[in-house]
């Protein structure tokens, strides 16, 4: 087992396992990416899956807005989209289409085309070498969060071919092929499983799971098609670590505009409820503490649009209502490309200033 420098701030640790904090922690999704001009630097002279299969160069993406500002936890600079890719299927990133697949899956015999077991450190080994050299470089000043796509969001993807509003193709498939979907599901599953075991081998302290498609499915085909391979990976991986005599790590599960999957979600393995900014943080925590649950989230990432002393009062108000404990500060989604730094900074302090000293 590689040894890494001591942490020496363990808030986000601390809050997703509900235990006392003396300020809540703040990070943000796509924390690093586009709208860092050092970001957009590095990507003028790399394609964005050769920053992914660079350690040095995800490293340096990864430690970026750390320089910035107070942020409380890293996230190695990676994509979901890297599990098709260990599948076998070519994924491009088009400026201004974003992820394209040439050779989406049309009919089911189409998995047989996959890699569908393939030897995950030779495949996503690139993963776990920038994990564990970015841990080096954070000479445990925050824990780095690894993370992966659920298997649902990532089916849509490999169906779908590309981004969409309504995901229509994959959606058919739930309807059309329902055997044949869990078949894929569960093939996406335990790669995942093995992705993210290796991805704490290498040195991730957190993991999140994004099921960034929750939103189009409802309650029945979630509960059918999301849940329980979300369930399963949570379960997998920590016993799979322990059997392995590692230590388990918190994970979280995003599930993107779920909020009819709340309480499902908060009675599974899972330590922390990512939320986006459409669920009411006082009915969430009310849930959640119930069951010794921890919450991320959940500003309107469109707030940041705002004025500074908007998000200095939103931010408040915000923490206001999710209380102190088992509570970890983020943005309901990710960072838009055309947001500004000085903004997010804005929401980290304003964190970090009205959760200082507060009662735990
Ligand atoms: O901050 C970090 O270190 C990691 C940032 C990160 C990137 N991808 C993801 C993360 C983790 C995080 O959000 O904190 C994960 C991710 N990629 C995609 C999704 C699903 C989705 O958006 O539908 C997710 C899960 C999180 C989420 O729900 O947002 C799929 C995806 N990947 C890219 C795109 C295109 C884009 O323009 O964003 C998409 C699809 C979006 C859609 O509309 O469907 C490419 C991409 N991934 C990351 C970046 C960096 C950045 O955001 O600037 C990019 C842009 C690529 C480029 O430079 O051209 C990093």
């Amino acid at each position: 087992m590689t040894s890494f420098p001591p942490l020496k701030n363990d808030l986000l640790l601390r809050a997703a396992r509900c235990e006392k904090v003396e300020r809540i922690p703040v990070w943000a999704m796509r924390q690093a990416g586009r709208y860092l001009p050092e970001f957009r630097e590095v990507r003028s002279k790399h394609d964005f899956f050769t920053i992914c299969r660079t350690p040095e160069l995800a490293c340096e993406v990864t430690m970026q807005p750390l320089r910035r500002m107070d942020l409380d936890a890293a996230i190695i600079f990676s994509d979901i989209l890297v599990i098709p890719q260990a599948l076998g299927m070519t994924v491009e990133m088009k400026p201004g289409k974003g992820p394209t697949f040439p050779g989406p899956l049309l009919l089911p015999e189409d998995i047989k085309k996959l890699n569908t077991t393939p030897d995950v450190t030779a495949e996503l080994g690139y993963v776990f070498e920038a994990i564990t050299l970015t841990r080096q470089k954070l000479e445990g000043k925050v824990p780095l969060i690894g993370f992966s796509g659920a298997p649902w969001t990532l089916m849509a993807y490999m169906i779908e071919g590309q981004s969409s509003s309504t995901f229509s193709k994959a959606r058919a498939w739930l309807y059309k092929y329902p055997e044949e979907s869990k078949s894929l599901l569960g093939i996406l599953t335990n790669v995942i499983i093995d992705y993210l075991v290796g991805q704490v081998k290498a040195g991730a302290q957190l993991l999140q799971l994004f099921e960034s498609h929750a939103g189009i499915l409802g309650a029945k085909t979630f509960n059918e098609f999301s849940l329980p391979y979300l369930k399963l990976i949570a379960s997998k991986v920590k016993s799979k670590l322990s059997d392995a005599g590692h230590a388990t790590v918190p994970m979280t599960v995003f599930a993107k505009d779920a909020h009819y999957a709340l309480e499902d979600l908060v009675n599974t393995d899972y330590d922390v409820i990512g939320l986006d900014w459409t669920i009411d943080p006082i009915m969430a925590s009310k849930l959640a503490s119930s069951k010794g649950k921890a919450l991320q989230g959940n500003l309107d990432p469109a707030a940041l649009y705002g004025s500074e002393e908007s998000i200095a009062s939103l931010t408040k108000a915000m923490v206001k209502q999710f209380g102190t404990r088992g509570y970890i500060a983020n943005l309901g989604h990710g960072m838009y490309p055309d947001m500004v730094p000085e903004h997010l900074k804005k929401f980290v302090d304003a964190v970090h200033t009205c959760s200082e000293n507060s009662e735990n």
